[in-house]
């Protein structure tokens, strides 16, 4: 079996959150292109960077699933406009850290995975953080068919990244599939009020209108990061054995009770 080290794979460890490194190339199906991009564009730094953040996943390791069960990839693809704060959302969930005043923009996509504990169960996530800027947007758009979800990002003090969501759900819906996750994430919420463009009350707004799951997020101080993954994990378990266990799970319900506790102005539709 071949394996692929991309530069984003190394994990922290966590309570219920664990890590596993360096998965195998066929569950990853990075292909030739996305090789490419994470090695061969110059136009950042000499050394690009698939996160964005130069030193970020640079450590290896080898360790393979001993559960079975872990051979299920879920694939989870972080969307949004440039700047949004993807790469920091995923860094923030995968090591608890958030790098201030270094903002270099994702080129391509790479991906982390990230298993999580969901009562007796564990779920695969492979997250896969995507370049926002238009010129990478045709390759990204072949990594939508098989996502089984999306974190769609839109930054609270960034009004046009909010406008912008109506054309990435309609990309995703030209792109992706039917039964595809899709979680709506205003990020940036730990900004001063006067820095924010876009009310809470619009995000879960559109959210409703196109009957997706909304919440606010800060990948500065955590606000909600590990509940919005860890959602995502509940409703793709749900959706793989919710039927055959007779359970319910409504992940809209989840979110909301997640997070009221938080604080007020992160609620949830
Ligand atoms: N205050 C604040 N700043 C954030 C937050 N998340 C990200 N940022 C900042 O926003 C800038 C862009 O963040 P990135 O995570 O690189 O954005 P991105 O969406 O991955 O951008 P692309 O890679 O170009 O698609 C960086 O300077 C971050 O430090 C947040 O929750 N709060």
């Amino acid at each position: 079996m071949k394996k692929i080290k991309t530069p984003i794979l190394a994990m922290a460890l966590d309570d219920n959150i664990s890590d596993d490194v360096f998965e195998s190339i066929e569950e990853a199906e990075v292909n030739q292109n996305t090789k490419n991009l994470l090695t061969t564009d110059t136009n950042y730094d000499k050394r690009p960077s698939s996160t964005g953040y130069r030193d970020y996943k640079l450590s290896s390791a080898t360790r393979k699933p001993s559960d079975p069960s872990l051979k299920i990839l879920h694939k989870t693809i972080l969307l949004g406009d440039s700047g949004v704060g993807k790469t920091s959302l995923l860094v923030k969930f995968d090591t608890g850290k958030f790098q201030t005043g270094n903002f270099s923009a994702t080129v391509g996509i790479g991906f982390t995975n990230k298993i999580i504990s969901v009562d007796d169960s564990k779920v695969k996530l492979q997250i896969w953080d995507t370049a926002g800027q238009e010129r990478f947007r045709s390759v990204t758009h072949a990594y939508y068919r098989d996502a089984h979800a999306l974190l769609l990002l839109y930054d609270v003090t960034n009004k046009i990244s909010f406008d912008n969501i109506r054309a990435w759900l309609s990309e995703i819906r030209d792109y992706a599939n039917e039964q595809v996750v899709i979680m709506l994430i205003g990020n940036k919420a730990d900004c001063n009020p006067s820095d924010r463009m876009v009310k809470r009350e619009d995000g879960e707004r559109l959210a409703k209108e196109y009957s997706v799951t909304f919440m606010e997020t800060s990948a500065k101080s955590g606000l909600n990061v590990e509940i919005a993954f860890m959602a995502v994990a509940r409703e793709l378990l749900f959706k793989k054995t919710g039927i055959e266990k007779k359970g319910s799970f409504n992940v809209q319900d989840y979110v909301k009770e997640q997070t009221k506790s938080n604080c007020p102005a992160c609620s949830t539709t």
